[in-house]
């Protein structure tokens, strides 16, 4: 299983295809081809000077008569944890607060709408520990926790909407810990929040020794810059869940991810590019960056030895548009952050060429279902 030696896909190709050969790849394996944004030289001089990577690209939509051309700007933020999983909690909370700090000083550069960070992004993803100590120490509350306020300021000071995952403590009902992001308005309000709806329990990734699945449903938060919703990780292999967003209006869906390549990677440029197909909006994938050591050996429960690290978490963000185009990856290797310039008006676009949400049959399915998930349910299996 590569690690940070291999950079990328795109990388690969773009080094050992001819040219004519490169573009008809790209053109099966990314649709559409995507125009490279012209973004501010300085602000690839910062990210340069600051030890990350910056790529721009914008989807187009037609021009249409009615509606004006509903332009925004997307960021998504890849990280690397900046400090061993063994420092001090509050350290490693402020060395990473600092770092995304400087990374969204950039996105303001490029004039950047609305930004999203990784999932559990204060925190190593200690989770596969199955540990208590320090890891809960890092839940914070999702309406005033140190994160939130930093984040507040943040978006007033740019005038940024900011998706924060965090590891949510509730004080209100019993202290207990959610997987959560927080949507914070570019005014500065807390706009408000919404949970991990589905929990993974595959090999080191089995968290719901700290959460349970989320009790929020699918909110979808009305922005200035559009209608935002949040489908944290391991929620993108669920179809359904991409399904409710959309069905409650979300024209972009991000999809905070932490994985790693043994587990994910031939999986990840399908399926938030699927969802994006299947649900005529915009999805950003995004994932964490590099490899995680923890003080304490760990096992998987497959009768593998004990070891301190998670795998190798590949980064590779991107983002998907309605049309099945998709922008070309960050690395896996480096820290990173995407820009894309997005129309909304493509998702009708696309709605209007394609239809499915027309032709879902969404009453037939709400009935089988119902019916389905009753415990004395038979398959309707037709037996000779
Ligand atoms: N964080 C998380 O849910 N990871 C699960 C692994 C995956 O979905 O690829």
């Amino acid at each position: 299983m590569a690690g940070a030696g291999f950079e990328s896909l795109e990388r690969c190709l773009e080094k050992h295809l001819p040219l004519a050969d490169l573009q008809e790849v790209k053109r099966i394996l990314y649709g559409k081809e995507t125009r490279k944004l012209d973004l501010p030289s300085r602000a690839f001089e910062a990210a340069s000077k600051g030890d990350f990577e910056l790529q721009g690209y914008a989807f187009q939509a037609l021009t249409e008569q009615q509606r004006r051309p509903r332009t925004v700007r997307m960021g998504l933020v890849q990280n690397r944890t900046p400090l061993p999983a063994d420092t001090p909690v509050v350290k490693q909370v402020t060395a990473l607060h600092r770092r995304i700090e400087a990374i969204v000083e950039v996105a303001a550069m490029c004039g950047v709408n609305i930004i999203c960070f990784q999932e559990a992004w204060t925190m190593p993803f200690a989770f596969c520990t199955r540990e208590k100590l320090p890891w809960t120490e890092f839940a914070e509350s999702a309406e005033d926790g140190p994160t939130t306020k930093f984040c507040q300021e943040l978006a007033r000071k740019h005038d940024m909407v900011v998706v924060s995952p965090i590891l949510e403590r509730d004080t209100e009902h019993g202290d207990i810990l959610w997987n959560t992001a927080v949507v914070i308005s570019n005014s500065g309000a807390v706009l408000g929040k919404t949970r991990k709806n589905h929990i993974p329990r595959v090999g080191d990734f089995n968290e719901s020794t700290y959460y349970m699945e989320g009790n929020l449903g699918h909110p979808v938060f009305q922005t200035q810059f559009g209608r935002i919703a949040v489908n944290i990780c391991y929620g993108r292999h669920h179809p359904l869940n991409w399904l409710m967003y959309s069905i409650n209006g979300a024209e972009v869906i991000f999809n905070p991810s932490a994985t790693i390549g043994v587990l994910s990677e031939s999986l990840w440029p399908i399926e938030a590019r699927n969802a994006a197909i299947a649900n005529h909006c915009f999805t950003c994938a995004i994932n964490r960056v590099g490899e995680e050591l923890f003080p304490n050996e760990f096992t998987s429960g497959d009768g593998k030895k004990a070891h301190r690290d998670f795998g190798y978490f590949y980064g590779s963000s991107y983002v998907a548009a309605p049309d099945g185009s998709r922008t070309p990856g960050l690395s896996r290797n480096r820290d990173g952050l995407l820009v894309t310039e997005l129309d909304l008006n493509l998702c009708r676009q696309v709605n209007d060429i394609w239809g499915f949400k027309m032709t879902g049959r969404y009453e037939m399915y709400a009935r089988e279902l119902a019916e389905a998930v009753q415990p004395n349910y038979s398959p309707k299996i037709v037996k000779e």
